[in-house]
């Protein structure tokens, strides 16, 4: 049997078993076996269907990566085409892009990438059309856009999380907090902050055994983990926690009271390419989401340039700000003059673990 009548098999007894506490022990076994299959198929030798493949990857450039996901003709080509100064053909026809595309989205004095991809249809992490290679650019981004038609029914979300799901994709969410060190000796022993609701001892090692892990120490942090995070946490380098911005496009073709249902919706925005609605806000919503700091770099007794800020991830100090100005700069530093919200007086002398604030102004002294 193969691993995809594996995977199906897995999920139909699923979709068959009545969740309750009798069951919830054999549910959870499958999640784990479930998802050590679909980590297989994410694997390169898993007949070569996995990865970005040749060509079809385009380059990272700017501050941030964003990703185009949806199914075709929602308008992700369209939105490209509003807001960078790249082309990628738009058309009424299905997968019209057929690899991705790259633009610049300049906001805010930083520069955004926007990488146009192919519609994904259901299945898609399965190996259908180019789903696994297109979920694969959108792991590499700091947010994807699900484009979305606010024309068409409403059930388009829940299967494209479904299928970034499969193929380890959590969408706006945390990290589970529980760490899980191996051990070459002493069992399985699990330990906890305050008694977890969803975890014990018998199901974790239960898990661990499926993986071959029959020695290591698990701390869980937060009562409210669950089963699944607990399997998240077993292939914590197959899964990716990625920020996602729902975007339902079209607007124009809906009633006003369909746009205000849908524009209620956690974490989403609603837009028109066609008759340019709502794209300012979606950009500001972007901006928002991305959570990137604007600094000005300043010389000594020269004032900083305003217009031209550097961008820096949020919770970075002084230490990421040396290392996006030069590698070697921290090698030579000194000391760091802070200007802004984050300098109790001004200017503040800092060392390179200062946390930076936005539109913060910094001065390196090096040696
Ligand atoms: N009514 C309406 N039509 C739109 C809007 N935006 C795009 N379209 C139309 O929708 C069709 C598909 O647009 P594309 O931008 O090619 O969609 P896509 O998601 O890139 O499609 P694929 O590349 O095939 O996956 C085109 O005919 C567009 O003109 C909009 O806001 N309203
Ligand atoms: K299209
Ligand atoms: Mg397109």
């Amino acid at each position: 049997m193969g691993i995809l009548e594996k995977i199906q098999q897995i999920e139909q007894e699923l979709s068959r078993t009545q969740k309750n506490k009798a069951t919830e022990y054999h549910i959870g076994l499958l999640k784990g076996k479930l998802a050590r299959y679909r980590r297989e198929l994410l694997e390169p030798s898993a007949g070569g269907s996995s990865g970005g493949g040749q060509g079809f990857e385009v380059a990272k450039a700017g501050d941030a990566r964003v990703s185009l996901i949806g199914f075709p003709s929602v308008g992700k080509s369209s939105f490209l085409n509003k807001v960078t100064n790249t082309k990628s053909e738009a058309a009424n026809y299905e997968f019209t892009t057929l690899t991705s595309v790259g633009g610049i989205l300049e906001y805010n004095g930083a520069e955004v990438q926007i990488v146009d991809l192919p519609g994904i249809i259901k299945a898609a992490s399965q190996g259908k059309g180019r789903g696994r290679q297109v979920i694969a650019v959108s792991r590499t981004s700091d947010l994807i856009l699900m484009v979305l038609d606010a024309t068409k029914s409403g059930d388009q979300r829940q299967i494209l999380e479904n299928e970034l799901e499969s193929m380890g994709i959590r969408l706006n969410k945390e990290r589970p907090n529980i760490s899980l060190k191996l051990k070459k000796t002493g069992g399985v022993k699990m330990n906890s902050t305050s008694p977890p609701k969803y975890l014990n001892e018998k199901i974790v090692s239960a898990l661990l055994k499926d993986y071959k892990i029959h020695n290591a120490d698990v701390l869980i942090r937060d009562e409210n983990c669950t089963i699944d995070d607990f399997v998240d946490i077993i292939n914590d380098q197959y899964i990716s926690y990625i920020k996602c911005l729902y975007v339902y496009n079209k607007i124009d073709a809906v009633s006003l009271e369909e746009c205000d249902r849908l524009a209620r919706e956690p974490n989403t925005v609603v837009m028109s390419c066609e008759m340019d609605l709502g794209i300012e806000d979606l950009k500001e919503e972007i901006w928002r989401k991305l959570d990137l700091l604007r600094l000005y770099t300043k010389r000594r007794g020269v004032q900083p340039n305003l217009d031209d800020p550097m961008v820096v991830r949020n919770h970075s100090s002084i230490k990421e700000v040396c290392d996006s100005i030069h590698r070697d700069m921290k090698n030579q530093f000194k000391y760091a003059l802070v200007w802004g919200s984050s300098a109790k007086h001004s200017p503040q002398k800092c060392g390179l673990g200062h946390p930076v604030h936005d539109e913060d102004v910094v001065e390196i002294v090096t040696k």
